[in-house]
């Protein structure tokens, strides 16, 4: 299975992600973890990161640039991605198209259903064919929450300074937007939609079994 976690900067994801794989390991499942942007690996990810500090001119200010840029890191590890998904029980992704969908939008002030998000669905899963997940999870909650957890970790560790997206909260709510209204349309393929209290052991368990039941969505 492929399972990606998505959510606005500062939801948990990556808290969630270890929470989870710890999980599927514990009853006996293989599980591969790994995230995008790929950091360190992809030079489309980090002239993109580079960019979001301030870098490369104005290559931050062109959404659909800096959109290419984040598709093209999927592009490259596609391969990758299908080997392992042959190979493995779990292959759960923090963070995969749909944030490029979400945050171009938001971007552009569009919605769900507007030209970007449908520019994103052709290049990445039509023309670069990358994987399409089983199930996209989408880590809800408030993002007032989630831009305060955002700034203390910046607080705690230098190297988490805070990106042009991440200082933005309009953007990150009006993401926050976009994102509910691609897990209501079930945005390419199944999605399921979770709180910040969810259980994730039971979590775990009800996305092996039963991967695309929706579960309530806080306000
Ligand atoms: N459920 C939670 N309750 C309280 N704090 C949390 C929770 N999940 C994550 N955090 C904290 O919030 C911050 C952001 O979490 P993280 O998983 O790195 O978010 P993301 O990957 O979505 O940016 C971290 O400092 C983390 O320890
Ligand atoms: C993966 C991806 C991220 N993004 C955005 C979301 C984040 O605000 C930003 C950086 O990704 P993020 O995973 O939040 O990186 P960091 O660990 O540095 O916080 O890029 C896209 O716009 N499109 C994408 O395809």
């Amino acid at each position: 299975m492929l399972i990606t976690i998505e959510g606005v900067d500062g939801a948990g994801k990556h808290t969630l992600a270890r929470g989870l794989c710890d999980a599927w390991t514990d009853s006996g499942l293989e599980v591969l973890s790994m995230g995008f942007p790929r950091y360190g690996e992809s030079m489309h990810a980090d002239l993109a990161a580079e960019a979001l500090q301030g870098e490369h001119g104005d290559l931050a200010s062109s959404v659909y640039g800096m959109a290419a840029m984040f598709a093209l890191d999927r592009h490259d590890a596609a391969r990758d991605l299908r080997r392992l998904i042959n190979r493995t029980d779990i292959v759960l992704l923090d963070r995969y198209a749909a944030s490029n969908a979400a945050y171009s939008a938001a971007r552009l002030h569009e919605s769900a259903q507007g030209k970007v998000v449908e520019w994103v669905k052709a290049l990445e899963f039509e023309r670069f064919a990358i994987p399409v997940p089983d199930v996209q999870l989408l880590l809800n909650i408030p993002v007032a929450v989630a831009a305060a957890r955002a700034k203390s970790r910046e607080q705690l560790d230098a190297t988490r300074r805070r990106d042009s997206y991440e200082l933005d909260g309009d953007l990150q709510q009006r993401t926050a937007d976009v994102y509910s209204a691609l897990a209501a349309a079930n945005w390419v393929s199944p999605w399921r939609v979770v709180d910040g209290d969810v259980d994730t052991t039971q979590l775990a368990a009800q996305l092996v079994n039963k991967p695309s039941d929706q579960v309530e969505v806080t306000p």
